[in-house]
């Protein structure tokens, strides 16, 4: 995108993001869910547009319990920075920018668990997490009676763009989620409180999944 097409980003607005998703990654932080500097957290800054957007991402490879000046960084929707800088934006920044392509979602997290790791290689032959009856469904806004859904699990890739068509192709409108393999979750809302409502969901749910497993002797 060039400097002229590019929305205008007022100011305040990046810093009311930036303040946002510092009280997220510290509160995700104090939950142990970046091990090992894992994990990313973006969300839209500025006017919402199908393929122009603009997003504040945490910057690649820091230890995500520490608050610094340099935690986030603007990138445009191809993946590049829109403002110069010497930071370096997650390694996964594409992913975020096909998630905000394809779902128009204004907040996307993504972390790494024990049990989000252990159900995406539990039911990789499934290619998906059956989720069944559990009342935080409804955290997904599916209010069926005994709901029962399908958390989509893709391959993991060491190399990133690799893995951006795996989400293309199964990403589910009504499952605000996706597992990568053996990796960990992204999780995404309208704004990050209900993304964060949304992955706190999904670990609840993997965690009941993996110990009913458990429990039933499977
Ligand atoms: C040490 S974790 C490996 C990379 C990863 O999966 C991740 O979530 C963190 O990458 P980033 O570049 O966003 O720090
Ligand atoms: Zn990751």
């Amino acid at each position: 995108m060039s400097e002229q097409q590019r929305p205008t980003i007022l100011l305040e607005e990046k810093q009311r993001v930036y303040r946002e998703l510092g009280i997220v990654k510290a509160d995700f932080a104090a939950r142990g869910w970046f091990p090992g500097t894992s994990g990313n957290l973006s969300m839209r800054v500025g006017d919402y547009a199908p393929d122009r957007f603009v997003f504040a991402v945490t910057a690649s490879g820091k230890d995500k319990a520490a608050s610094t000046p340099e935690d986030f960084l603007l990138i445009d929707e191809t993946g590049k920075p829109c403002e110069p800088t010497a930071l370096k934006p997650s390694a996964e920044t594409l992913i975020h920018c096909e998630i905000y392509r394809k779902t128009g979602c204004g907040a996307i997290f993504h972390i790494h668990s024990v049990y989000n790791s252990l159900v995406s290689e539990l039911f990789w032959d499934r290619r998906a997490v059956p989720v069944e009856g559990v009342e935080l469904i409804k955290a997904f806004n599916i209010w069926d009676e005994e709901a029962v859904i399908d958390v989509p699990i893709v391959s993991n890739f060491a190399d990133i763009p690799r893995i951006v068509p795996e989400v293309t192709d199964r990403l589910d409108p009504r499952i605000p989620g996706i597992l990568l393999r053996k990796h960990g979750i992204y999780a995404w809302g309208r704004d990050a409180f209900e993304a964060k409502k949304h992955l706190e969901a999904f670990e609840f749910l993997f965690e009941y999944v993996y110990k009913l497993q458990l429990v039933r002797g499977r």
